[in-house]
């Protein structure tokens, strides 16, 4: 696999490729997030946080993004704190690696750009903050969504980003083959009924108006779907957990900072790459900073809930394994 990219293009943490050899515990981790989808500092300081807590739950993070054109699984915490600070590091989709590697370009990796260089290295959980979707009435269909098709790997998000067209996201997915369940934990799972009705979560709040179209109630759960990913070899799955409940007051009031934000974004002319750091950095402003602070507890609560189920995997794959030996 690692040979695809031959020997410059991409660099994989030593950590990272012992841990993925050995089958242990392994969390990919997005960079565009940090580079272009929230202002410094912390930016950085959620990326190192989020390492952290994959850390304190026995797995090993592999944050991902181009360095001088080099696709890097498992930057370093000094190349996390430098490339959240570069003014020039480009927002990196799948479309754009072979031109930043060939340009020897920094940048930062969105989620499908994430996917194709995790799954090189091997790794099968990736976390990251809300994905991008499919816009309403235009071909705005984000690469994520198609990468998601291709790549066996377990992504673990808030849902979709209720800017576009959930609905039709959904519908994008179930096209490509991806798996898509939203994961209740604690209370949430307890609540009577909640089975029938979950809808899909959609970023900054739990629900979008849309079913979702499985439901899964704990992490060991989650790894055994993991492992029917893997061993099918195609296309990939979309866990999303719901923001958690003590945002539910902003929840319910973030709508209207996301149609103005919308509405500005469509006055100025605002389209393709550029869209998304626009509408973060226009609600971040309209709520007075409380979309940033969701943001952040949703990328680390993600961070906790991949590590947990990269573990749990981990731990499968060993028993399956000790069993076939005896
Ligand atoms: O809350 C966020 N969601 C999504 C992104 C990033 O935006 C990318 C999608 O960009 P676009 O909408 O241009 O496809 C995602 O892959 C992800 O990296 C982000 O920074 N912050």
């Amino acid at each position: 696999m690692l040979s695809k990219l031959g020997r410059g293009g991409l660099r994989v943490a030593e950590e990272v490729r012992a841990a993925v050899s050995a089958g242990g515990a392994v969390v990919a981790l997005e960079s565009t997030i940090f580079t272009s989808g929230m202002p410094r500092p912390i930016n950085v300081d959620t990326a190192l946080e989020a390492e952290r807590i994959v850390r304190s739950r026995g797995a090993v993070p592999a944050t991902v993004g181009m360095l001088a054109g080099r696709l890097v699984v498992g930057l370093s915490q000094a190349e996390i704190a430098a490339l959240g600070g570069d003014d020039y590091a480009i927002k990196c989709s799948t479309r754009d690696l072979p031109t930043a590697m060939a340009r020897r370009l920094n940048g930062g990796t969105t989620v499908s750009a994430t996917l194709v260089a995790a799954r090189l290295a091997g790794v099968p959980v990736f976390v990251t903050g809300a994905l991008a979707e499919h816009g309403q009435d235009s071909m705005d269909v984000s690469a994520d969504l198609v990468q998601l098709g291709r790549t066996p790997i377990m992504t673990v998000c808030a849902g979709v980003k209720a800017f576009l067209d959930v609905g039709r996201t959904l519908e994008a997915l179930e096209t490509q083959g991806v798996g898509v369940a939203t994961l209740l934990l604690g209370d949430d799972a307890k609540q009577p009924g909640k089975k029938e009705e979950v809808e899909f979560p959609a970023f900054y709040t739990p629900s979008s108006g849309h079913k979702s179209p499985c439901t899964l109630h704990s992490v060991a759960e989650c790894a055994r779907v993991l492992a029917g990913v893997r061993s099918l070899d195609g296309p990939g799955f979309l866990l999303a957990v719901p923001i958690a409940r003590e945002f539910s007051e902003f929840s319910s009031t973030v709508d209207a900072a996301i149609r103005d934000a919308l509405d500005e974004a469509g006055r100025l002319g605002i389209r393709g790459r550029a869209i998304t750091p626009f509408l973060l950095d226009r609600i971040a402003r309209l709520t007075d900073g409380a979309s940033l602070r969701a943001n952040v507890a949703l990328v680390k609560r993600n961070a906790d809930v991949g590590a947990q189920i990269a573990k749990a995997f981990s731990e499968l794959q060993d028993a399956a394994a000790a069993t076939g030996k005896k």
